[in-house]
């Protein structure tokens, strides 16, 4: 589970986040959108402990993060997946070593079982076989795909997502959908999901929270928020689903 409390975020004077208060529930697929720039990453990166609220507290399973040294915050993140904006995957290393490289820092797991893993998780994301290729000779899909597998490699509690289907042609994007909600069924992992993509935020979500603004203007189910008189929310959803997608092919 994870609890924002009247979390404030300020860069150099400047409030991106106000009083920003959420909890999204052990398993639960929580979506977040808002205009570029609300905050929306700032939200994702305060969560996973690389950086630290102004004012107010972030619970993850239990424990108050926003106090911890490094090395706690380190422990912390072992419960916790992320799925980067543009995959971020180590150029330098086969698609098998990126998988691993998590389970390599941060484990003893013998070879042997470290190798059962990279070859179950590929073949969940549905790269089987794929343990020797190269980044470099990826697509963008493919690409998102080890970097889902290298976030789920420890089987953490939490996985976050950063514009999972930017860039992506709308059946890979229906795709990477289908992963988020089968690896959420799988390890039983709570999700944070941030999209400028409504069909995604509609197919995948349990409830939305938007940000406009800097704070949470509105949080509910998917029906709800089709339904919201908040001019703003309408104006959003309408925009975000008849534009076409802005940002193009990928830049991964
Ligand atoms: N490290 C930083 N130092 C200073 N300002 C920052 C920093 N990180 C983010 N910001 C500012 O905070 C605001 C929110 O940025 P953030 O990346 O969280 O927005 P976003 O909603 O994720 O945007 P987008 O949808 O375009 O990715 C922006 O004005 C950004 O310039």
């Amino acid at each position: 589970m994870i609890r924002l409390v009247n979390v404030n975020m300020e860069f150099r004077g400047k409030q991106i986040l106000k009083d920003i208060n959420l909890t999204i529930e052990q398993g639960e697929i929580m979506v977040i959108i808002g205009p570029s720039g609300s905050g929306k990453s700032t939200l994702l990166r305060l969560i996973i402990g690389l950086l630290k609220p102004t004012a107010g507290e972030i619970w993850v399973n239990n424990r108050e993060i926003t106090g911890l040294t490094e090395d706690e915050l380190g422990r912390i993140r072992l419960e916790m997946g992320m799925v980067f904006q543009y995959s971020a995957l180590f150029d330098s290393m086969s698609v098998g070593e990126n998988v691993a490289f998590g389970l390599r820092q941060h484990t003893d797991m013998s070879e042997a079982e470290i190798l059962r893993t990279i070859r179950r998780k590929l073949r969940m994301v549905g790269l089987r076989g794929q343990e020797n290729a190269m980044p470099s000779e990826l697509s963008g899909g493919m690409k998102k795909r080890v970097s889902l597998a290298r976030a789920i490699a420890i089987n953490p509690h939490i996985v976050l997502y950063d514009e999972p289907t930017a860039g992506l042609d709308p059946i890979m994007a229906n795709t990477i959908d289908r992963m988020i909600v089968s690896t959420r069924r799988m390890i039983d992992a709570t999700s944070v999901v941030v999209t400028h993509n409504m069909s995604s935020a509609f197919r995948i979500a349990d409830r939305i929270a938007m940000i406009h603004n800097g704070s949470i203007i509105e949080a509910g189910t998917p029906d709800s928020f089709k339904q919201s008189e908040n001019p703003i929310v309408a104006k959003f959803i309408r925009g975000a689903t008849v534009l076409p997608e802005r940002k193009g092919r990928a830049r991964v």
